[in-house]
């Protein structure tokens, strides 16, 4: 077995006395997958992030990364927060520099002035001078340039234009899959993820909601329309809406369904939408014997 790019045991984050962010999430995340981190404001994206990065200690529970406790994995690790933190006085082609220089022997030069090209930048620029997506740029050189085996994006194209979110996922994907990378980044465009992810962790009310590979959590789940007097109680309901003499319901199966009822595959959209409606809908993660035995 390989060693999880993530893993979380009974991770929780608690800011002041009594204000949980993240309460008991338990999830692993083998290398190499593209994972989504989706789920409402608040929630706690950016909490597992920053305790990824070893920016934030636990306040009870473990996470590791790539096999080590996060202090020790971050130099194998590239970060870009939400705030896309940079020395504002430095210009692109300095900061640039500085990568190179924070990083001897396996800095990518090649890349990181990609990422930056692609915009148009002008290297003498300034930081402070530029626009927020240009910033995002410049951050994600610098976070790409690095090599890491695993790259943390918190919101990373939230102040992007549509074609820089286009273009700047293309070339994420296309690095991350050359390089075996292990991408983690947060969204609230869920159809944007669609195409990249492999892998999805939702989080809900401070813990995991959802987590594994899309592919299963898609097949676990099935859109039915049937009629309004349909018994679902033998299935797990996300969520059912009932409009006249019809029913319509996201439900994972628990047996054969009957004949009369119609059903669809949920794309991820349509998923992650019918959990975020319905808080109080039953999480689906692997139960911890398993997240054990898979150690
Ligand atoms: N430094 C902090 N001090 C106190 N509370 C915090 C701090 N950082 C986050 N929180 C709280 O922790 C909870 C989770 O916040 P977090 O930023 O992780 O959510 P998020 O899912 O990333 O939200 P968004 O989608 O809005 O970015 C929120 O209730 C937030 O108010």
């Amino acid at each position: 077995m390989t060693v999880p790019a993530l893993e979380a045991d009974a991770l929780g984050k608690r800011f002041g006395r009594r204000s949980w962010a993240l309460r008991d999430c338990s999830f692993r995340l083998p290398a190499g997958r593209v994972c989504a981190v989706v789920g409402p404001n608040g929630a706690g994206k950016s909490t597992l992030l920053a305790l990824a990065a070893g920016l934030l200690a636990p306040t009870e529970g473990t996470v590791r990364v790539l096999g080590a406790h996060p202090a020790a994995a971050r130099p194998r690790v590239g970060f870009v927060d939400q705030d896309k933190p940079l020395y504002q006085q430095l210009t692109v082609a300095e900061t640039l520099r500085m990568g190179a220089d924070l990083n001897p022997g396996h800095w990518d030069a090649d890349t990181a002035r990609r990422v930056v090209a692609g915009g148009d930048l002008d290297p003498d620029r300034r930081i402070r001078a530029l626009s927020g997506g240009q910033r995002t740029r410049v951050a994600l050189a610098l976070a790409l340039g690095k090599r890491p085996e695993l790259l943390l994006l918190d919101e990373p194209m939230a102040d992007l234009d549509p074609l820089a979110r286009h273009e700047l996922m293309g070339l994420l994907m296309g690095e991350a899959a050359a390089h075996g990378t292990t991408v983690v980044m947060s969204s609230h465009v869920v159809a944007e993820l669609e195409d990249s992810c492999d892998h999805l962790l939702l989080v809900g009310g401070g813990t995991i909601r959802l987590s594994g590979e899309i592919d299963d959590l898609l097949a676990a789940h099935t859109r039915v329309t049937a009629p309004a007097a349909a018994d679902l109680s033998p299935h797990e309901v996300v969520e059912s809406r009932t409009t006249g003499r019809q029913l319509s319901a996201v439900i994972r199966p628990s047996g054969p369904l009957p004949d009369d009822w119609r059903t669809a595959a949920p794309s991820l959209e349509d998923l992650v939408l019918s959990y975020l409606r319905n808080p109080a809908a039953p999480a689906l993660t692997p139960a911890p014997e398993t997240l054990e035995a898979a150690a």
